[in-house]
């Protein structure tokens, strides 16, 4: 048998445990420090066995996934060179930032066992092993972050068993990965807790914001409600790439400040076209890092039964629907619900089926 260990089972660990889970020749260890949520994975049926000891955890392990927070990540590390691991064993991790664990892993004493850095670029702003999913990270990226010193076979052997995640493998050296992600996830999470929290404070003098704000700003914050946690990990790690992305972030918002000042209407239209044709040039269709709500709206007759009919005609139709919700702030519009699927493919299948029985569907 294959040996997985996952220290940390939790969004991602569980998540990972789900995908490796029941495939012939592997079995899944998860490792917390805490019993009572060693019982939860159990009872869960997440992992196949379960301890709070890490050399019991790490002991005879083919593979071992590091995904505690970041800020955890090296203690871990430390903690696992003073083991004996096993011969080829392949260390791995799930932070979401990579220079500084890398590093540390560069320099620890893990015997014959090899470390290859990594993060699956996808996830929600859930947490806890509650929210695992084995589809998470179907058709999202996974960066590796091996080095020329890494022997390909070890990189071909972590390849190999994440094709059970269903994922697309990239490589990215550390601090490129660090400087991107910060871009592209790590200040958007500053930007909507910022926003969410000037919002939150006009609120406290008038509740009509958060009436009115529902629908679309709930949509733009959705990553401003992750995990503090977690997000405190990423942002101190990655302090020095994020001062510097806020401090350009600041010029944008002073040009803009600018710009109004100065009733800079041509400078207003120039913005928003370029900001515009990159929006447009963006890959369709991908799982991206911050993951895509596939929802509609469809307007239905406010009477009882409508929302078994609609479940069952998706049902029906084999088409998996994940969420479905009434939309109060609408509530002077009767019979709006949202419906989210997993998968665009879902979503474009509810759309026609919906369409064809005589619901109005909005996007
Ligand atoms: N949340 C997301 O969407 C994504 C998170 N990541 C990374 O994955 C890692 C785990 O994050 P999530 O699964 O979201 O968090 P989570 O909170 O769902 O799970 C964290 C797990 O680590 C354990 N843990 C927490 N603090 C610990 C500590 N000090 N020592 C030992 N164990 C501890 C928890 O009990 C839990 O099992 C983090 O490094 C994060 O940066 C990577 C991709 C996406
Ligand atoms: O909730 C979302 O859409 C995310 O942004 C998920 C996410 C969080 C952290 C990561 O390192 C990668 C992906």
């Amino acid at each position: 048998m294959t040996k997985i260990a996952i220290f940390g089972v939790g969004l991602i660990g569980g998540s990972l445990a789900l995908c490796f889970k029941g495939k012939p020749g592997l079995t899944v260890v998860g490792h917390s420090v805490r019993e009572s949520s060693v019982a939860k994975y159990l009872e869960r049926g997440v992992v196949d066995h379960a301890t709070t000891s890490l050399r019991e955890a790490a002991e005879g392990a083919d593979f071992i996934f590091l995904c505690v927070p970041v800020g955890s990540l090296e203690q871990y590390v430390h903690d696992l060179s003073g083991l004996d691991l096993k011969p080829g064993c392949i260390v791995t991790d799930v932070g979401s930032t990579k220079a500084s664990v890398v590093a540390t892993a560069r320099n620890a004493q893990l015997g014959n066992a090899v470390f290859i850095g990594g993060h699956p670029m996808a996830g929600s702003e859930r947490s806890g092993v509650e929210a695992a999913s084995s589809y998470l990270f179907e058709n999202a990226f996974y960066v590796l972050t091996p080095d020329a010193s890494t022997a390909q076979r070890d990189i071909d052997k972590l390849t190999d068993l994440l094709t059970y995640t269903k994922a697309h493998i990239v490589h990215v050296a550390p601090e490129e990965h660090d400087e991107i992600v910060g871009a592209i996830s790590h200040l958007p999470h500053i930007i909507a807790v910022a926003l969410v929290n000037l919002v939150r404070g006009y609120n406290e003098n008038n509740s009509l914001y958060s009436v009115l704000a529902a629908g679309g700003f709930r949509d733009i914050t959705r990553i401003g409600s992750s995990e503090p946690g977690v997000w405190r990990d990423i942002l101190v790690n990655n302090r020095e790439v994020l001062l510097k992305l806020l401090r350009e972030w600041q010029d944008g918002t002073s040009a803009f400040i600018d710009m109004l000042q100065n009733e800079d209407g041509a400078g207003i239209e120039l913005a928003f076209r370029q900001s515009g044709q990159f929006r447009s040039k963006l890959p369709e269709r991908r799982k991206g890092m911050i993951h895509s709500f596939y929802e509609c709206y469809i307007d239905v007759p406010d009477h009882p039964g409508i929302i078994g009919h609609v479940a069952t005609e998706l049902g029906n139709s084999n088409i998996n629907l994940s969420n479905i919700q009434i939309i109060e702030s609408r509530e002077d519009v009767p019979g709006i619900l949202r419906l989210s699927f997993r998968k665009q493919e879902d979503l474009d299948l509810a759309v026609q089926k919906l369409g064809l029985i005589g619901y109005s569907v909005h996007f």
